[in-house]
């Protein structure tokens, strides 16, 4: 089990973060403060950086031909970005979970024990099933799927392929899980499944959700930052956000009147 450091801890911390891909600059010198052991929401408009701020935390920007990012970005107080830093580990420790669910097209039970079989974290089969079957269990799934590990994840529904790809994700006992808007292709009953899931995570992980939806963000979140046009706008207690903001664009934001 990790150690989850007291609540409110910086787990990770950006300041004067610049994200440009090519000549376009998509972030603008954000300073924000991811706390430990609560879930914090990115909201804002369509294009206004959330992803690229959350892509920054596990370096998948670095696949992005031409992104570049400057400024200081740190995990625990580790440099994020530093030359040192092997991103496969860093992956390890930071999951991410996507908007459309990608289960490998693998049994349920090999998706479950692709990360921990890579890196080494079972010492034999029975180990490794322990992590299989704990992993779904925490991922809410186990009920559904206990009698069917051997069939493809990929017959599975929408909502469950989602929960197996959380599965996945904490299957290698992350620190932290990105997750990019992770219902936005689910449906009402399947997206409260997954937002009690993220609720019950919070007690083990540090949890980032990028969301457009800003009634998922209330419901899921303590802490919300708001972005406007790659800078961060506002960030704060989710319920402070959503009921007395200090800035006019949230305000503007949160009451509908662009978006
Ligand atoms: N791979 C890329 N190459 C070039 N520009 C990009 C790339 N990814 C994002 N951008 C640009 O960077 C800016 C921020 O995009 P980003 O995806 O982070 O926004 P977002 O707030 O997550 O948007 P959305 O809510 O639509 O997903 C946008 O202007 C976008 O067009």
């Amino acid at each position: 089990m990790n150690m989850v450091q007291p609540q409110g801890t910086a787990k990770v911390r950006s300041r004067g973060l610049d994200v440009f891909y090519g000549e376009k600059q998509a972030l603008f010198g954000v300073d924000l403060d991811i706390r430990a052991g609560e879930v914090t929401a990115l909201i804002g408009p369509s294009g206004c950086g959330k992803s690229t701020f959350l892509r920054c935390i596990n370096r998948m920007n670095d696949l992005v031909d031409g992104a570049r990012v400057a400024g200081s970005l740190t995990l625990d107080g580790d440099d994020i970005y530093d030359r040192s830093v092997d991103v496969v580990q860093l992956r390890a420790k930071v999951g991410m979970v996507f908007q459309k669910p990608n289960p490998f097209p693998k049994s349920i039970y090999d998706n479950v024990a692709y990360g921990p079989r890579i890196h080494g974290k079972a010492a034999d089969q029975s180990e490794l099933d322990e992590i299989v079957m704990t992993s779904l269990e925490k991922a809410g799934l186990l009920k559904e799927v206990k009698d069917r590990l051997q069939e493809s994840g990929t017959g599975l529904s929408g909502g469950q392929q989602q929960r197996l790809c959380i599965a996945r994700a904490i299957a290698v006992e992350p620190e932290i899980v990105l997750m990019d808007e992770p219902c936005s292709a689910l449906d009402p009953i399947a997206t409260a499944k997954v937002e009690e899931l993220i609720d019950e995570l919070r007690e083990n992980y540090t949890i980032v959700i990028v969301t457009h939806s800003m009634q998922q963000a209330a419901r899921v979140s303590q802490r919300t930052a708001f972005f406007h046009l790659g800078k961060l706008i506002e960030v704060g207690d989710t319920e402070q956000i959503f009921t007395n903001p200090q800035e006019p664009l949230t305000q503007g934001y949160i009451t509908g009147r662009f978006g």
